[in-house]
């Protein structure tokens, strides 16, 4: 029997970039919460070997058109657990592919990190999760969150999480429209007179996911009043709070590059949604309603001509 993870995809209720940091990254503060959409993996272990012993690495993906070597994050996260646990073992990974790619969903991301649960436990590696963190950054910015997913605020480069109370009830419907977008020129996109300042990632303290500094970037931490603001509504448990302050700084630039954007954010307050909002770098577009049903009938008012439409609801934490 193979064994099944989940790999759930991701909004940002809010998404605010502070500065550009000197290792070519944007330093920002986010609340990211898991969504029900998601991929699904598939691992067993796989007798064969490469020339060099190592064991060898099978991908296979369903339901979209990805490469299935190194260039797909789930072949590098196990050729990067071979490497640094030295575990000689193979794997052969079925990739159930549902997440749109390049929509903000953090689709590769998801799949990167429900690839490192799963293998952790397959090659009974014994990883600690602090382990799984720090592999996690490593891979991608949006990776370390896609470990435990719910309601984070993060910060860093995405990379250092505080858990947060669930966020509301509500349903979502996404557009996700034709074409995906690249998250690294959206980020190069973001006005640089605004971000006069390269912030120097040596002075930075290495804040890691452990209890205690998780607690200390939440009490300590001066937040930006973006993410302030969201971690408020969600403490109010009020959705009209949660839709009043959703914000995502890359919406701008996002929408220069593609104006017909804007038109769907338009449909989607028109249609009734109570707040709508791009997830991460787009080019997803999503709406919040009270509940799932809700998000279900507004998804008949929308024509299949804006893109894939889908109604979920929100993902709480994973055990791990
Ligand atoms: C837009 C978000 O999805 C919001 O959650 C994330 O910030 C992006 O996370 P991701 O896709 O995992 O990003 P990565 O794979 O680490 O980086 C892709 C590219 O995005 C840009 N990037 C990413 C994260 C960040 N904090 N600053 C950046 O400037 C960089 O140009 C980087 O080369
Ligand atoms: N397993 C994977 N699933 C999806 N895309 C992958 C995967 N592995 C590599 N990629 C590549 O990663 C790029 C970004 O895809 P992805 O769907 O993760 O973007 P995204 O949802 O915009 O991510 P994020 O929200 O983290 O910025 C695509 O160009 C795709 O070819």
């Amino acid at each position: 029997m193979p064994l099944v993870i989940p790999a759930y995809a991701k909004i940002n209720l809010c998404l605010d970039v502070l500065g550009r940091r000197d290792d070519g990254y944007h330093e920002v503060e986010m609340v990211m919460q898991s969504i029900s959409l998601h991929d699904l993996l598939e691992l067993s272990l796989s007798e064969e070997q490469e020339n060099n012993n190592m064991g060898k690495i099978i991908l296979t993906v369903a339901g979209a058109d990805l490469p299935v070597g190194e260039e797909n994050l789930v072949f590098r996260t196990a050729r990067i657990l071979q490497e640094y646990t030295g575990c000689r073992l193979g794997c052969s990974i079925l990739l159930h592919k549902k997440i749109p790619v390049a929509a903000g969903l953090a689709g590769g991301s998801a799949d990167a990190a429900a690839a490192l649960l799963g293998l952790n436990k397959l090659w009974n590696l014994d990883l600690t999760v602090a382990e799984l963190y720090a592999l996690a950054a490593k891979i991608g910015s949006d990776v370390p969150f896609c470990i435990k997913g719910g309601t984070v605020l993060a910060k860093g480069r995405g990379e250092q999480l505080a858990f947060l109370e669930a966020a509301p009830d509500m349903g979502i419907i996404l557009v996700k429209p034709a074409y995906g977008i690249s998250t690294g020129e959206v980020y190069s996109k973001l006005n640089s007179a605004v971000y006069p300042q390269v912030i120097n990632t040596m002075q930075k303290k290495d804040i890691t996911n452990d209890t205690n500094d998780i607690h200390n970037m939440l009490c300590l931490s001066d937040l930006g009043p973006p993410v302030l603001r969201m971690i408020k509504a969600i403490k109010s448990r009020q959705l009209p709070a949660v839709c009043k302050a959703l914000y995502n700084i890359l919406e701008e630039p996002a929408m220069k590059m593609h104006p017909n954007l804007l038109d769907i954010k338009n449909i989607l307050f028109e249609q009734g949604a109570m707040g709508v909002l791009m997830s991460g770098s787009g080019s997803t577009i999503f709406g919040i309603t009270p509940d799932l049903e809700a998000a279900h009938l507004l998804s008949k008012g929308l024509s299949p001509s804006l893109g894939s439409i889908y109604a979920v609801k929100l993902q709480g934490a994973r055990e791990v």
